[in-house]
């Protein structure tokens, strides 16, 4: 029978550094069998919504996202499963007709603005983690991200955060932030934050943790 993997929750508001922490994590780890999943990966399908319905949907509330389909892959590859993760598409609102195969690993990171707020999900979770990042560093970074990479104008970013974004990171995801082991303020520039998570990782995995070494090499 298969070990059960670690599995490490991480997350904070948009843009504030989930992914970033998330590869340094990966990086770290690189000789070990570790994988990142996000809970964006599981925003519901829209494919039989018309595009201007898909642009009504509010993408910050725990509604929008398939969370039990993402907790039945993490039991799969718990259980020694591979699965199959549905691929977004930012720039159509839906998901698309891709999947990639995940095999299972030792470590699992588990990445999104909402993965602290389902209990079945935090239960599964050996680390949390909340990356703390000021809302106007945020928002400045997602203007940038969703201009250059989700096919967005800079009115529909800043509508976007006025309606839904911000009231919803107060709402749901910042209050999650009493369920983290770990708040890491400033996300991956903390180098002593994740080296501290790294390390615990590392004792769990029961090997040496050399980050430092590493980064000298
Ligand atoms: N500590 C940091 N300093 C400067 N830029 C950062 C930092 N962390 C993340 N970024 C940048 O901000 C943007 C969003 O970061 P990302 O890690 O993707 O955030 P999230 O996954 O929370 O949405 C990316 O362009 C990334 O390079
Ligand atoms: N169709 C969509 C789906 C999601 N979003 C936004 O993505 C944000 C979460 O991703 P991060 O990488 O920033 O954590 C979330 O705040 C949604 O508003 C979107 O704009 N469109």
């Amino acid at each position: 029978m298969s070990k059960k993997p670690i599995i490490i929750g991480v997350t904070g508001g948009s843009a504030s550094g989930k992914t970033s922490v998330s590869r340094a994590i990966l990086d770290n780890f690189k000789n070990e069998k570790i994988a990142m999943i996000e809970h964006d990966s599981y925003y519901k399908d829209q494919s039989h919504l018309d595009f201007s319905e898909r642009l009504k949907t509010n993408y910050d509330h725990p509604f929008a996202f398939d969370t039990d389909f993402l907790i039945e892959q993490l039991k799969e590859l718990s259980e020694g499963r591979a699965v199959d993760i549905p691929i977004y598409d930012y720039e159509k609102h839906t998901r698309s007709d891709k999947t990639y195969r995940q095999d299972p690993q030792d470590v699992i990171i588990v990445e999104g603005i909402l993965v602290l707020d389902d209990k079945r999900l935090r239960d599964m979770m050996d680390i949390k983690i909340f990356v703390d990042t000021d809302d106007d560093v945020r928002i400045l970074r997602r203007i940038k991200r969703d201009m250059d990479e989700r096919g967005r104008t800079l009115d529909s970013v800043v509508s976007q955060y006025l309606s839904a974004v911000k009231p919803m990171y107060h709402q749901f995801i910042e209050p999650t932030k009493r369920y983290a082991d770990v708040i890491i303020p400033e996300g991956v520039s903390n180098t002593v934050g994740v080296d501290i998570i790294n390390t615990k990782i590392a004792s769990i995995l029961d090997i040496d943790n050399h980050s430092d070494e590493k980064e000298n090499v």
